[in-house]
């Protein structure tokens, strides 16, 4: 059984924002502070250590107690690269984990039961679990086991294989579904100024 204490939460944040015109989509605002504040806020509440990969040296990653890593591999190769950087670096710095739950630094709204749900639905501590929802996969909302972090860097190296679906396909997974409960998708990532006005809106919404 996985046990709650031996999952690290990792924020996936090192993409290069093309779509958005470049720089860090995550240090956006929305609502009176970041994206990645937000994010990082709901991670927080969800399992009780949080880290970020980001392959940016801005000052807005400084978040008082949240270490930042960047990827092994060189050259924004995709969140395949992130979640391998996250494995080797969660192995070294928190050995007695088993797993990572990983989110997007640009997806503010992903369900507060996500951890919990990932988790309980996980038949084995060796088992990849997705989370799906509106007949979508999001793998980079997943439960990962650590120990996979060696057979990682191997489909790495030897595929080159960016797509993150492909290599959890080559090994046990399974999805499990998170329904709208509102009109919007909680899965919703922000790619274009014309998402960020949207996740604005909605979060300024949310907000008591
Ligand atoms: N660590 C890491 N994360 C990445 C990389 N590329 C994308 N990501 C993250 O993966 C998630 C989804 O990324 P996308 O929105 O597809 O890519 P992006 O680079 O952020 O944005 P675009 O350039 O507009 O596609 C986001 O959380 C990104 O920060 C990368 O090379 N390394």
């Amino acid at each position: 059984m996985i046990e709650h204490k031996n999952i690290i939460g990792i924020v996936i944040a090192g993409g290069q924002s093309t779509r958005m015109g470049g720089g860090d989509k995550t240090l956006m605002k929305l609502g009176e502070n970041t994206i990645l504040h937000a994010v990082l806020g709901k991670l927080q509440a969800q399992v009780n250590e949080t880290a970020i990969n980001t392959n940016s040296d801005d000052a807005g990653f400084n978040i008082k107690s949240v270490v930042c890593f960047s990827d092994t591999l060189a050259g924004f190769q995709g969140p395949l690269a992130g979640l391998l950087a996250s494995m080797l670096w969660v192995r070294k710095n928190h050995p007695s984990a088993t797993h990572i739950v990983t989110v997007a630094g640009d997806s503010p709204f992903f369900p507060d039961d996500m951890t919990m749900k990932l988790l309980e639905a996980a038949p084995d501590g060796k088992t990849i679990v997705v989370a799906e929802s509106g007949g979508f996969n999001h793998p980079v909302f997943a439960l990962w086991p650590v120990s996979l972090c060696d057979d990682l860097q191997k489909w790495l190296d030897e595929t080159g294989i960016l797509k993150v679906m492909a290599w959890v396909r080559s090994h046990p997974h399974i999805f499990v579904d998170f329904s709208f409960e509102k009109e919007f998708d909680p899965f919703f990532n922000i790619n274009t100024p014309e998402d960020l006005t949207i996740a604005d809106r909605l979060y300024r919404e949310q907000q008591p």
